[in-house]
């Protein structure tokens, strides 16, 4: 991660959000399986979303299994081997949308963006996304971080352990642990790292809704422990969070780690769980996200993007501002 880091001229770009741009492209993805609904339908649009993205300037982009599972993909009537293909199809695409990148790049043929820009080359790193338990649950859960008490270390670790398996051979450059709302979680990942040996590094984000704890109440410093405890962690953060909680959160993951801080936040829209949508009017202009970016810079965070309802708008202003202040 710190060669990378360098090599993106100390700070790197992550991604926006995935599936809520997926969605303003016309998909629809009112299903359990969430974006990973497009696994399906509709790969040539995460490819695009995924290109868009890096044209924007990310040097980091998340596949798109968030919420692909083996157990999902079971659910809906497919074979193991089916839903496993399907699982490493999201890294592929990804990979894809990344060498056709790099193609564009050797030749100098960008497509020049709507504002006029002209996308220079920058390092990418594909990352596999996993959600959390309570994201394949898509019950809104990932963002209470309430399991339940039946609900054990020993659940989580092989409700997660296929997928984890798989993704790690899949071709990805790490593995993108989101939204992670609890510390039994981030519990079961670390030791599910070990336990099977997984060759490539991993990154844990977490989601809070008061810039003190993660969702679930359990505290931001306990859960970053953790994680800074497993040798195959490269990177700690937050995600999925509004703008307004991450500062404060950046200080206590830097109180428990010198690991890299990734941070993500959502749009600062709202999430009804109930209704699954977001809450318009409720967020900050993408202006307002990119006046926070340097104050996170400052704080100590080295890779920044944005999560749900940010756009490649968003990523590109992100881009420009570190730049701006790396020049
Ligand atoms: N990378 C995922 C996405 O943008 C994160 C979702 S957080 C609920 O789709
Ligand atoms: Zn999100």
């Amino acid at each position: 991660m710190e060669d990378f880091l360098k090599q993106c001229g100390g700070y790197a770009v992550i991604d926006g959000g995935l599936a809520t741009e997926l969605e303003s492209h016309g998909a629809d993805l009112n299903d359990p399986l969430w974006s990973a609904k497009c696994l399906l339908s509709s790969p040539h649009l995460i490819r695009r979303v995924h290109l868009d993205y890096l044209e924007a300037g990310a040097n980091v982009i998340i596949s798109a299994s968030y919420q692909a599972t083996p157990q999902g993909f079971e659910a809906k009537g497919m074979s193991r081997e089916e839903g496993e293909a399907l699982l490493k199809r999201s890294v592929e695409i990804a990979c894809e949308a990344r060498n056709i990148y790099n193609d564009r790049a050797a030749k100098g043929s960008w497509d020049v963006t709507k504002d006029g820009n002209v996308p220079e080359h920058h390092p990418v790193f594909v990352a596999a996304s996993v959600g959390s338990y309570g994201a394949y649950l898509a019950d809104g859960s990932e963002y209470s971080g309430i399991y339940g008490d039946k609900v054990t270390l020993k659940t989580l670790k092989d409700f997660h352990r296929r997928r984890v398996q798989l993704l790690a051979e899949s071709g990805a450059d790490l593995i993108a642990f989101e939204t992670t709302p609890n510390k039994l979680e981030a519990k079961a990942y670390a030791e599910l790292l070990e336990e099977e040996n997984i060759k490539i590094p991993a990154w844990f984000s977490f989601n809070s809704k008061d810039g003190t704890n993660v969702v679930s109440g359990d505290s931001i410093a306990e859960c970053a422990s953790i994680a800074d405890s497993c040798k195959q962690v490269v990177a700690i953060g937050i995600n999925c969070t509004p703008p307004r909680f991450i500062h404060g959160l950046i200080q206590s993951i830097k109180k428990v780690t010198t690991k890299p801080i990734l941070v993500y936040p959502n749009s600062g829209e709202m999430y009804d769980a109930e209704r699954k949508e977001w809450v318009p009017t409720t967020g900050v202009a993408d202006e307002d996200f990119v006046s926070y970016v340097s104050k996170w810079r400052d704080a100590g965070a080295s890779l920044i993007g944005g999560c749900c309802r940010t756009t490649p708008k968003t990523i590109r202003a992100i881009s420009k501002t570190l730049k701006k202040e790396s020049a």
